[in-house]
């Protein structure tokens, strides 16, 4: 078995995704945001590429959440953020989701055998699911438009640490050796790292450091996001 890492969005090809486990990691904010969702009552997670297609999705019993560049879309109900929808206490509701990359890497990477969604609210659960499988998995970072983010580089490397604990015969790619050895640098001091990323400032500028914050918390959750038939359902690892 084989761990690769994809840096950013555009960078998958087809071999990295038929026959793997691929896991989406957006840590900000759209992975946290599903795990968050998942963990505190909504049935399931749409995710969908346009703003058109959520509208067209609407019911009365599920919420619009989403952004574009950090900001909440007017009609929506919410923002792509997971400290918001923790706070709802929609249980048994669905989401339907739609952010700038994290949407858009879960579509890219649909046809991948098992498709899961990790962060580091849900790192150890996600990983242990994936090993499950017994096949090559792929890491693939959501990156943040176009780009490599280091708060997504930073929870494959987590990953992959515990991968070779649990495992320590499974091969991995150089990137992931880099990854990993900057996560073992960085662990304990992720909350004060995570607002100095290209994504954190960012989501300070729009006021967004309470979700910095959140999301920089180590297996919150034993939930494992994964795509059956274009819905995100969770997998309750024990
Ligand atoms: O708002 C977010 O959480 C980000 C915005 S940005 O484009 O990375 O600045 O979107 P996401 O799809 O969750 O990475």
């Amino acid at each position: 078995m084989r761990i690769e890492v994809v840096p950013t969005v555009e960078e998958i090809r087809f071999e990295q995704i038929s026959n793997h486990v691929v896991i989406v990691i957006d840590v900000l904010r759209a992975s946290s945001t599903i795990v968050t969702a998942l963990g505190n009552g909504f049935r399931s997670v749409i995710p969908v590429e346009t703003i058109g297609q959520a509208n067209s999705l609407r019911t009365s019993d599920c919420i619009l959440a989403g952004e574009r560049h950090c900001k909440k879309i007017p009609e929506f109900d919410c923002n792509n953020s997971p400290t918001e929808i923790a706070g709802l206490g929609k249980t048994g509701s669905q989401l339907i989701l739609t952010t700038t990359n994290g949407t858009r890497a879960i579509q890219k990477a649909e046809r991948a055998t098992a498709l899961l969604i990790g962060c580091f609210l849900n790192a150890t659960a996600c990983m242990r699911h994936a090993l499950s499988y017994h096949l090559d998995i792929t890491l693939y970072c959501a990156g943040t438009r176009s780009e490599f983010a280091l708060e997504d580089g930073l929870a494959a490397g987590l990953m992959i640490a515990q991968a070779q604990q649990s495992l320590p015969s499974i091969q991995i790619c150089d990137l992931g050796e880099v990854l990993k050895a900057s996560y073992l640098y960085y662990a304990g001091k992720l909350s004060e790292l995570l607002p100095h990323t290209t994504t954190g400032k960012r989501l300070i500028q729009h006021h967004l450091a309470s979700d910095i914050r959140y999301c920089a918390q180590v297996d919150q959750y034993q939930i494992v996001p994964y795509i059956k038939e274009k819905r995100i359902l969770p997998h309750l690892v024990s």
